[in-house]
């Protein structure tokens, strides 16, 4: 089992889907590691089998993995090593705000026992058009005064839990934060990079799952390589000037966390964003696709940064044309039509 010394508590991360246990996998490399399921039955096999087929079909875990159906143990696990413990939120977005009211409760009186609140998840909320560092930021509750930050970048959990290469950005206002998410991730085939643009960071993985959706409808339709091109990079050009008006930098979205899981989720074929689109190119209904309970979450996305642009004034074409073809009964061909059709303009 790995040392704990001084810059090296233990790491518990809370949900172990996909991604929550590939982050997992990796973190046991660094730290003591424990990974905690909502579903017994998950937690079990992840406890006895190493394996959770469910999520990660044929990748076998790390041998050194604890796991637990308990988010009470899980937090005691954190706060229990001889320095901090780092909580690692892999939930998706619709999940965090009760995941961090849970957190919250079972944290009070011990946050000296914890360093650091990660989260993973990428979108807006459905209904208030929040960030996900919003809503941490409200459901922790101001009192908590933990640091946090995000995890963000192109990184399909499958690829990275066969061991293969990735690159992550951490972004947080807290130093010692983003060390300790090195401290955890990085090393072997996983780079873990830093910043400070927690707003940029958290709108380039939403938006891109809106785009990603678009080039699947493109693609799904027959358009071509030149339409996919097109949608990619004046989708990049729609998601910076959203993140502009909400005060995140431009150049945080040539990054890792916007161009770079962009083009992943736009061209990549293990992308269930891209997957949704696509269905859709082929004509079926977004009900229907996302019926087996799909984690794609640039469709519930779409509709809140469409709210949102409006209120801010920012002109958002793609977005919005998957709105009409997602929610309006716009036609897909109807829809790429009407952008078509819009007044030619300066790039
Ligand atoms: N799968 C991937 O390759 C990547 C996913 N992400 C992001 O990470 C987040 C999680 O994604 P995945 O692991 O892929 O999803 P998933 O669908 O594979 O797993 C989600 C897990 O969260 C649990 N969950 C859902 N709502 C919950 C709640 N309210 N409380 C507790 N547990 C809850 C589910 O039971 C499941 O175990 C998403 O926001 C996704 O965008 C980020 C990078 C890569
Ligand atoms: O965010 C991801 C890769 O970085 C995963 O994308 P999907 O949610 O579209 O599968």
């Amino acid at each position: 089992m790995p040392a704990t010394n001084a810059h090296n508590g233990p790491v518990a991360v809370l949900g172990a889907g996909a991604w929550g246990t590939a982050l997992a996998n990796i973190a046991c490399d660094h730290r003591d590691t424990l990974l905690w399921a909502r579903n017994k039955e998950v937690a079990s096999e992840i406890q006895a089998k190493h394996t959770n087929r469910g999520y990660l079909p044929d990748v076998a875990l790390h041998a050194s993995m604890q796991a637990t159906s308990g988010l009470s143990a899980a937090l005691d696990y954190a706060c229990a090593g001889t320095s901090p413990g780092l909580l690692i939120l892999a939930v998706p977005l619709a999940g965090l705000r009760s995941l961090c009211e849970l957190v919250s409760e079972g944290l009070a009186h011990r946050t000296d026992r914890i360093s650091g609140i990660i989260w993973t998840c990428k979108g807006l909320e459905a209904s208030s058009g929040k960030l996900p560092s919003q809503i941490a930021q409200e459901a922790l509750g101001a009192d908590l005064n933990i640091p946090s930050g995000v995890l963000s970048g192109p990184s399909f959990a499958r690829e990275v839990a066969q061991g293969l290469p990735v690159a992550l950005t951490v972004a947080s206002q807290s130093a010692a934060l983003r060390s300790s998410c090195i401290n955890a991730l990085h090393g072997g085939a996983v780079r873990v990079y830093t910043s400070d643009d927690v707003v940029g960071v958290e709108v380039g993985g939403a938006l891109k799952n809106i785009m990603a959706i678009a080039c699947g409808i493109s693609d799904g339709l027959g358009l071509g390589t030149n339409a996919r091109a097109a949608l990619i990079t004046r989708g990049l050009a729609e998601m910076t000037r959203f993140g502009e008006a909400l005060g995140a930098r431009p150049a945080t979205f040539y990054g890792l966390t916007g161009l770079g899981d962009l083009v992943l989720t736009a061209t990549g074929e293990l992308s269930r964003n891209r997957l949704v689109g696509l269905e859709i190119g082929r004509g079926r209904s977004l009900s229907d696709i996302l019926a087996g309970g799909l984690t794609a979450e640039g469709a519930r996305c779409a509709q809140a940064v469409l709210l949102r642009a409006q209120s801010l004034k920012v002109d958002m074409p793609i977005t919005r044309a998957v709105c009409e073809v997602l929610f309006q009964g716009i036609s897909p061909i109807g829809a790429v039509t009407r952008l078509l059709a819009r007044e030619a303009t300066t790039e």
